[in-house]
């Protein structure tokens, strides 16, 4: 008999169904709600959670329910828990949620935490902040509170908490190693143990997906001794150990712990059967990090042959899934049918865990199966004309004119002045546009009223950019909800939820895509409105497109075949949208790829096989375009200094990458590398309202300018400005505008 419960799941969806804790957390930063109010909202929140998963079968009494404790991050969490002051914030360091606010969201004198992406996902954590005078003390204690309010409402939770591996190497520091801090971190995690023993507590689960990453700074062994030592103090404490580290493929490095674990939770969807023999195993076989129903037939078969100590699990939290399919009556019954949200998943790991205790397997398998076979078998999974198009490929598909014969024909089609000045696409989506959404969305406006809508934000955005005499403009995406969704919303093979909400970051939850099916583009739908605004100004306007890579990063992704066949059929949906731009006059088109860096490996070996066929579909979008044709791409949220190879593998004209942030880091790096095509470093930060100087601007320019040689160089701001009002983005496009005519003079 094994200790650990039957069936588990490393974590459940902490935004609420209705995303409870998004209007929560937003009511009391508005002040619309006090903390006690908050408090009491989101301790009902928790509750309701958990009455949920006992209700889908889960035990309410063995730790076999996760127990959530985070209002925003849980990277947070462990910062607010092992009292992890920022250096920076050392004088402002108050408690409660004043405290937790200023670290997630700063105030007006003070940034706050800076954001990162989770791993290989798209959910953002706060990066902690650390020095050499760093040190920690059990300075929060919510961990302990839930685990005693949970208890309290009947409910025996298995608490998680980011191990010190994973936090330490995740943490930013100045002056010191963060892991030189180990030995001062490592003892609270004894602390924190023993208080929750105090409190009943049975287990503790220590993430630490560090362990199966490749992290720059760090080798795994050195890793393994922390999250070694984190493991042992928590036994020491009087807890027993899960040790959680899904999101890969551990190959030996997580069983290399397994004598200072009481269990492990492997990932076995992305990696194979572990070596382990006498630990107990959690063995994820219910994938938590997309949204399609289990094969339960080879879960049961993998579990099986996972040896006798094996408890049904998932590869990681379900934090990155939707709640649950139940409202989704739109997806129609069979596409539904094919699909798993958390909720569906739990009741995956409970029908497992009940065949693997049984050793019989109930009607829920039967109808897995028949499932699986409808989707193998449905129309548009496979579509002939698309995979013909794909087999047939030429050679050169991916290669477009040398780019020396391509600027030149291009500097005669599109002449520009020196420091060619463009915005990243996206205007202020205002109030305004939004309720004309929303109208329509209900039915309320007809498309012509609708589409007139937009065309006069389109006037507005072209009349303004005139103004600025800016010299590339852009007609500002009114009409996309969102720089995927609107794509998926146009392509075959895609299908949108109406209530998919998962966390991006705190408050901020996305609906992402499904994409089940074979894509192809039925008909043109950008260029309607960059020919809108093309017939308002002589300037030229951009086309704009996002990239394969980021359409397939932000949403849910078919897994029967591989990410590079699926990339290869959204680029040749594109292809064809950018052809018809050119048909329709269009001379310059950009390509986004916020996402490049996002999907990266998390294992060194597998990353060159990753570029190779996300640069691959990049090109293949862009490669048919006329030499003629401007194509220019766009990259941001992201450090890109380790892959400026790729960012010229792409073969994009004219790139834009977000750099003002990080005071033009990139910059060196592109200088380093050597760089021979168009190059836009962001001048300014969108992020935040405030309006940079001219001075600034002229500054960043000024880096820019000693790095990069001055006929590749464009000024434009960081990223798009659909989260900015107008009045601060038309003053900080002045000072952009300003800046540069003084460095042309
Ligand atoms: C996250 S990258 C955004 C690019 C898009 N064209 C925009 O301007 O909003
Ligand atoms: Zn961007």
């Amino acid at each position: 008999m094994t200790l650990f419960p039957n069936g588990t799941i490393l974590g459940y969806p902490r935004i609420g169904p209705d995303r409870e804790l998004k209007r929560a957390l937003e009511a009391n930063w508005r002040g619309r709600i006090d903390d006690a109010e908050f408090a009491r909202r989101t301790s009902e929140l928790r509750l309701a959670d958990l009455q949920r998963l006992v209700e889908l079968g889960l035990s309410p009494d063995d730790a076999s329910l996760p127990l959530e404790t985070a209002h925003y991050d849980h990277v947070l969490d462990a910062t607010l828990t092992f009292g992890a002051v920022p250096p920076r914030l050392r004088d402002a360091v108050t408690h409660g949620l004043a405290w937790e606010w200023l670290l997630a969201r700063g105030d007006v004198d003070r940034a706050p935490l800076e954001m990162t992406k989770w791993f290989d996902t798209n959910y953002h954590y706060l990066v902690p902040e650390l020095d050499a005078e760093t040190t920690f003390s059990l300075a929060d204690t919510r961990i302990v509170d839930r685990f005693i309010e949970a208890r309290a409402a009947g409910f025996h939770t298995r608490p998680a908490v980011v191990g010190p591996a994973t936090y330490l190497a995740l943490a930013k520091a100045e002056g010191v190693r963060t892991t030189e801090l180990a030995d001062r971190l490592v003892p609270l995690y004894r602390e924190l143990a023993e208080r929750l023993a105090a409190a009943g507590a049975t287990w503790l689960q220590l993430d630490e997906p560090a362990l199966v990453a490749d992290l720059e700074g760090f080798t795994p062994v050195e890793l393994q001794g922390i999250a070694r030592s984190g493991a042992r103090a928590v036994r020491e404490g009087g807890l027993k150990v899960l040790l959680a580290a899904g999101y890969g493929e551990s190959s030996g490095r997580v069983e290399a712990l397994a004598s200072d674990v009481d269990a492990i939770a492997f990932d076995l969807v992305r990696g194979g059967l572990p070596a382990v023999t006498d630990t107990p195993l959690v063995a994820g076989v219910v994938h938590g990090r997309n949204v399609w129903r289990t094969d339960l037939d080879k879960a049961l078969e993998t579990l099986r042959a996972s040896g006798s100590d094996v408890s049904v699990g998932t590869t990681t939290p379900l934090l990155h899934v939707p709640h649950t399919l139940e409202p989704e009556s739109d997806l129609g019954d069979e596409l539904r049918s094919w699909l798993a949200f958390a909720d569906e998943k739990v009741a995956e790991v409970v029908t497992l865990a009940d065949a693997l205790r049984t050793g019989t397997t109930s009607p829920a398998f039967d109808e897995a199966r028949a499932a699986l076979g409808s989707r193998a078998a449905a129309e548009g999974v496979r579509d002939g004309s698309v995979r013909e198009r794909v087999a047939s490929l030429q050679a050169d598909a991916r290669t477009r004119l040398p780019y020396d014969q391509r600027a030149q024909l291009q500097r005669q089609k599109t002449p520009l002045p020196a420091l060619p000045t463009t915005t990243i696409g996206s205007f202020p989506q205002t109030g305004d546009i939004r309720l004309a959404r929303a109208a329509h969305a209900k039915g309320e406006s007809s498309d012509e009223q609708y589409r007139e809508a937009l065309q006069a934000e389109v006037r507005r955005v072209i009349d303004l950019q005139s103004d600025l005499e800016l010299d590339v403009l852009v007609h500002g995406e009114p009409e996309r909800n969102d720089m995927v969704q609107y794509f998926a919303e146009n392509f075959n093979g895609f299908s949108v939820t109406k209530r998919g909400w998962v966390q991006s970051y705190g408050s901020r939850a996305t609906r992402p895509s499904i994409l089940w099916g074979d894509v192809s583009r039925p008909k043109p739908f950008t260029v309607e409105w960059i020919s809108y605004a093309q017939s308002l100004t002589e300037k030229p306007v951009k086309g704009m497109l996002t990239g394969p890579v980021t359409i397939l990063a932000w949403s849910f992704v078919r897994d029967d075949q591989p990410l590079a066949d699926t990339a290869d059929q959204v680029a040749l949906a594109l292809a064809d949208e950018i052809a018809d731009l050119e048909a329709a006059g269009t001379s310059i088109i950009q390509v986004d790829e916020p996402a490049l860096r996002e999907l990266l490996p998390l294992r060194a070996s597998d990353r060159a096989a990753y570029l190779d066929w996300s640069v691959g579909s990049f090109r293949l979008a862009t490669g048919q375009a006329a030499p003629e044709t401007q194509i220019h791409t766009h990259l941001c949220y992201s450090e890109f200094n380790t892959i400026i190879d790729a960012i010229d593998g792409l073969d994009a004209d004219v790139t834009s990458i977000e750099a003002a942030r990080s005071k033009m880091e990139v910059v060196e790096a592109i200088a380093a590398h050597g760089y021979s095509r168009g190059i836009g470093p962001g001048v300014y930060d969108i992020h935040s309202p405030r309006v940079p100087s001219t001075d600034e601007v002229s500054e960043l320019i000024g880096i820019a300018a000693a790095n990069i040689p001055e006929q590749l160089l464009w000024i434009n701001p960081d990223c798009g400005l659909k989260t900015r009002g107008y009045e601060e983005t038309s003053e900080s496009l002045r000072s952009l505008v300003d800046a540069t005519r003084l460095a042309r003079g």
